[in-house]
């Protein structure tokens, strides 16, 4: 059984660039948790593959009974990931990769999961400004919003809460290590 990796650092330090190499290079040693959501299944979606299906009923009494990890509303419906799903992943044999904010960090923290935290920081808050804008994803606001983000995830990961943390600077080096901390044990 294989320790849980959680995955954070700030948006646009380049976690989803090294998420995909990895599971291009290695399709089959990752396992995904499957989420909880109050969503209608849509046709063809399994319960228990695609989504773990529960009413709000339901997803409200696992809230108050702390299964989730992390949970929000979206466009009127509960999404969540619960510790139970995470286990399962680790259960079968296959490694959980999980990427939280710093919110979700503290939380597996409260947990029995025995994660492996690993924070990924850009080379500056500067850079990151100019990673972001040149993604195209961002307004103004989003961009001002993500960076205030940005600085508080840093100061959190500046007080020794992650094993490793790795500053992506030139993308191949970056990758290196990530690669390293992920497949180690
Ligand atoms: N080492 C690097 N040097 C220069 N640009 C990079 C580097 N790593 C990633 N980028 C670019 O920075 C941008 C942000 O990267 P990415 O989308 O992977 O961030 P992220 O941490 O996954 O953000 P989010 O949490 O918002 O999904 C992308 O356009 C990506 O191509």
């Amino acid at each position: 059984m294989s320790r849980p990796i959680v995955l954070s650092g700030p948006s646009g330090a380049g976690k989803s660039t090294m998420l995909k190499k990895l599971f291009e290079e290695f399709p089959d040693t990752f396992g995904f948790s499957v989420s909880s959501t109050t969503r209608k299944p849509r046709e063809g979606e399994v319960n228990g593959v695609d989504y773990n299906f529960a009413t709000v009923e339901e997803f409200q009494q696992m809230i108050k009974d702390d299964k989730f990890i992390e949970w929000a509303q979206f466009s009127g419906n509960y999404y969540g990931t619960t510790v139970a799903s995470v286990k399962q992943v680790s259960d079968s044999g296959k490694r959980c990769i999980l990427d939280i904010d710093m919110q979700g960090v503290k939380a597996v923290k409260k947990t029995d999961l025995n994660a492996r935290f690993l924070f990924v920081a850009p080379p500056s808050v500067e850079s990151l400004r100019e990673r972001l804008t040149g993604r195209g994803t961002e307004t103004p606001e989003s961009l001002q919003k993500r960076l205030d983000a940005a600085t508080a995830e840093m100061e959190y990961a500046e007080t020794g809460a992650h094993d490793k943390v790795i500053v992506n600077d030139v993308l191949e080096d970056a990758y290196a290590q990530f690669k390293e901390f992920i497949l180690a044990e």
